[in-house]
């Protein structure tokens, strides 16, 4: 099994050089080059130019390159995509998705290069997200990623630390993700001295069974990697799981004790997967 980790994805302004030059360093799994909240109305030209060459210049190393676009029913938008088309980074992430027939027709704008994602940021989203998601399924999308503050303002919840109006729609947003195969990333704690809040909020995302979580300040990372990353006492128990299920005395049994547990075979496969996370997060950082 071979897993592609996506613990923290760091966004940042794509018209931001002295950013865009850390990123290509920094300890993450994704980077989204942003080109729609984080840039102003007047500079959205001249971001779109730096992504491209941003692209282009490449230097990023593992990470999974991402240029979040401007949604196409904006002044913005489909020159966006034309542009990251032409150019091929490893995925668009757009804003604001609300309809079933939404991704199909991202995808045919953006032609068969990229992975597409998209942000689940709307309470229009959330009245149909089976029917959006089956029709994203087909449509090749491959990730979710929470957009909590958009979602904060349509529904005026408070967004604080322990999410309690937003617990529903982060569940609903895992288990769409998981029926239909897609990766699933939590939204971001916007909050870059509350180095605790983070810890917490990174847990219980990780809890819940996201990949991993959108992050907006380097100072963000480590804490977003270690909670989406397999404890050493999580490895452990994995490995104990697949040497007693490899034990000749257990050789097609489906049930066993292990640590004093029942385990089955699908705690059997939580197994491999962790160790599967666990090997593909022990690269050297590059
Ligand atoms: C929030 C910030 C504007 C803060 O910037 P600043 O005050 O300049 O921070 P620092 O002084 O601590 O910066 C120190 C250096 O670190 C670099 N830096 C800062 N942030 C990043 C980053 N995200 N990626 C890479 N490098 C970063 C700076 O360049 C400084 O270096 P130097 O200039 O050489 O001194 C800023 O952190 C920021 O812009 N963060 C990202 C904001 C963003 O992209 N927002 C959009 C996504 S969030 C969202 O919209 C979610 C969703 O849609 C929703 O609805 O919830
Ligand atoms: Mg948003």
């Amino acid at each position: 099994m071979t897993i592609r980790p996506l613990r923290s994805a760091l966004y940042l302004p794509a018209n931001r050089a002295s950013a865009v030059e850390k990123a290509r360093r920094a300890d993450c799994d994704a980077v989204i080059l942003d080109l729609e909240d984080a840039v102003a109305p007047e500079a959205k030209v001249d971001a779109r130019a730096a992504a491209v060459a941003a692209v282009n210049e490449g230097g990023f190393g593992h990470r999974i390159l991402v240029v979040r676009v401007n949604a196409l029913d904006t002044e913005w938008g489909p020159a966006d995509i034309t542009a990251l088309a032409g150019c091929g980074p490893d995925a668009v992430l757009v804003p604001k998705l609300c309809h079933p027939d939404e991704a199909g027709i991202y995808r045919q704008q953006l032609g068969t290069g990229p992975e597409l994602w998209a942000m689940l940021e709307t309470c229009i989203a959330f009245t149909q997200l089976s029917a959006i998601s089956a029709k994203a399924a087909a449509a090749e999308l491959t990730t979710y990623v929470m957009g909590t503050n958009d979602l904060a303002l349509e529904m005026r919840a408070k967004l604080d630390t322990a999410r309690a109006p937003f617990q529903p729609v982060l569940a609903q947003a895992v288990i769409n993700a998981r029926a239909y195969g897609l990766s699933v990333l939590d939204g971001v704690f916007n909050d870059i001295g509350d180095e605790e809040g983070l810890a917490t909020q990174c847990r219980e995302g990780a809890d819940m069974g996201f990949d991993g979580k959108t992050l907006i300040h380097p100072k963000q990372l480590a804490i977003a990697n270690a909670a989406f990353s397999p404890s050493a006492a999580e490895v452990r128990t994995a490995q104990s799981i697949r040497d007693a299920f490899a034990a000749p005395e257990n050789a097609g049994k489906g049930v066993i004790k292990v640590g004093g547990r029942m385990t089955e075979i699908l705690h059997l496969r939580e197994a491999e997967r962790t160790l599967a996370l666990h090997a593909a997060t022990q690269r050297n950082p590059s």
